[in-house]
């Protein structure tokens, strides 16, 4: 009986100790979560590796207005990769969309690919190291050097920086530690790559490049010099709707046919003249130019032989593209680790400017003899005339 009255009580307070007991655990694992949760949230939410460079750039920057501006313009929602992003957005809208974006089983290799370079870019981040790129693409602007950096970077043995640093034309004076410091980390076997368009026509950047590494290996890319020149202006006009007609900015004297060199436009695809001063610097072998039209018809082959220049492994093929109709362009496959497929953003192939057939003609005949020195000089026909 006094047993049964000893247990009695004891047993409903030991129900208690433990209803206590379990109720602290639980208030304590969930404390712990919710720390884990804070500080390891970005690992988490961050969409991709470019996206993780753009910040970086931000935060290393704060002050820097000019680098800042272009790399905030865009929504954080999108997959924004520098100024000019990976926007699914433009992808999606459009009723082509479903065919031409759906789910195509990946092959093996591809899927092999993707997941070396996953890997890759993981033990990067923990083992690698800052570097000075090896490789730069240094033009031409709208010859689709964004379109060469988002592809090659899907390389596993290609590290690169999702914003334009313009090291060697602007910021020069920050010095190679800073320089530097903007780099993804990476591994021996990796190459480090950055594009910033504007240098292939800055007058110091050979000699600075140079002094950099004498070894760095360039990538240009080309297109026909009277459609870039209309890009350009196209890309102008968006943003300064006020400015003088593209007719009445490219000469001096039309009805002479005087064209004036000294706008930006139409001295940029002087392509020869440009690449003489790098000449000074650099042998033609470490030079690749990529034809622009052909990036655009070609993808694969153009990849491949960038691949062979940068003495990577052939790993990027036709497998990784798929033209989309909307776009108009052709864009990369859809990732395994992404839940989208990736095209350009709205700032790349836009609708250009209409200009007369006439002007066009005279552009041309303007620049033909240009184009005839340059391919004479890189050894290539890129058949613009
Ligand atoms: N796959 C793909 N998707 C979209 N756009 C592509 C692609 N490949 C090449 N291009 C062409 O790239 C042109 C823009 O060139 P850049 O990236 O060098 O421009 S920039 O200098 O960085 O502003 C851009 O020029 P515009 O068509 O005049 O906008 C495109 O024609």
């Amino acid at each position: 009986m006094a047993c049964r009255l000893i247990s009695s009580r004891i047993v409903p307070s030991s129900n208690r100790l433990s209803k206590r007991f379990i109720f602290i655990f639980t208030l304590s694992l969930s404390f712990t979560y919710l720390c884990y949760s804070i500080i390891f949230c970005c690992g988490t939410i961050m969409p991709n590796q470019s996206y993780e460079e753009t910040r970086c750039l931000h935060h290393k920057n704060v002050g820097r207005k000019k680098l800042l501006q272009k790399d905030c313009s865009f929504p954080v929602n999108t997959r924004t990769i520098g100024e000019d992003s990976l926007n699914v957005a433009v992808v999606n809208q459009g009723s082509n969309h479903r065919n031409q974006s759906k789910h195509v089983p990946l092959p093996i290799a591809h899927k092999r690919s993707i997941a070396s370079s996953e890997h890759n870019l993981t033990v990067a981040q923990k083992f690698g190291n800052k570097k000075l790129p090896n490789a730069l693409i240094v033009g031409v602007k709208k010859g689709g050097t964004r379109a060469v950096l988002e592809f090659i970077r899907i390389h596993p043995d290609v590290r690169a920086l999702g914003t334009e640093p313009h090291f060697f034309d602007r910021n020069y004076d920050r010095g190679l530690n800073w320089y530097r410091g903007l780099m993804p980390r990476t591994l021996d076997s990796q190459i480090t790559l950055e594009k910033t368009p504007s240098y292939f026509v800055t007058q110091e950047a050979p000699r600075r490049i140079a002094s950099m590494s004498p070894n760095t290996k360039l990538i240009v890319v080309v297109r026909n010099p009277v459609t870039r020149a209309i890009s350009d202006y196209t890309q102008t006009l968006s943003k300064k709707p006020d400015i003088p007609t593209f007719e009445d900015l490219a000469f001096q004297n039309r009805s002479q046919g005087l064209v004036d060199t000294s706008w930006n436009a139409i001295r940029i695809g002087m392509y020869i003249l440009h690449l003489e001063n790098w000449l000074q610097y650099f042998r033609l072998s470490q030079i690749h130019f990529v034809s622009g039209e052909r990036l655009i018809t070609d993808p694969a082959g153009e990849l491949g032989r960038i691949q062979d220049f940068l003495g990577l492994k052939r790993i990027i093929t036709d497998k990784h593209f798929y033209f989309n109709r909307t776009k108009g362009f052709p864009c990369l496959k859809k990732p395994e680790s992404s839940s989208q497929p990736r095209c350009l953003g709205k700032s790349k192939g836009r609708t250009h400017v209409q200009i007369d057939r006439e002007v066009i003609d005279q552009l041309r005949d303007f620049y033909r003899p240009f184009n005839i020195k340059f391919y004479e000089m890189v050894g290539q026909d890129f058949r613009w005339d």
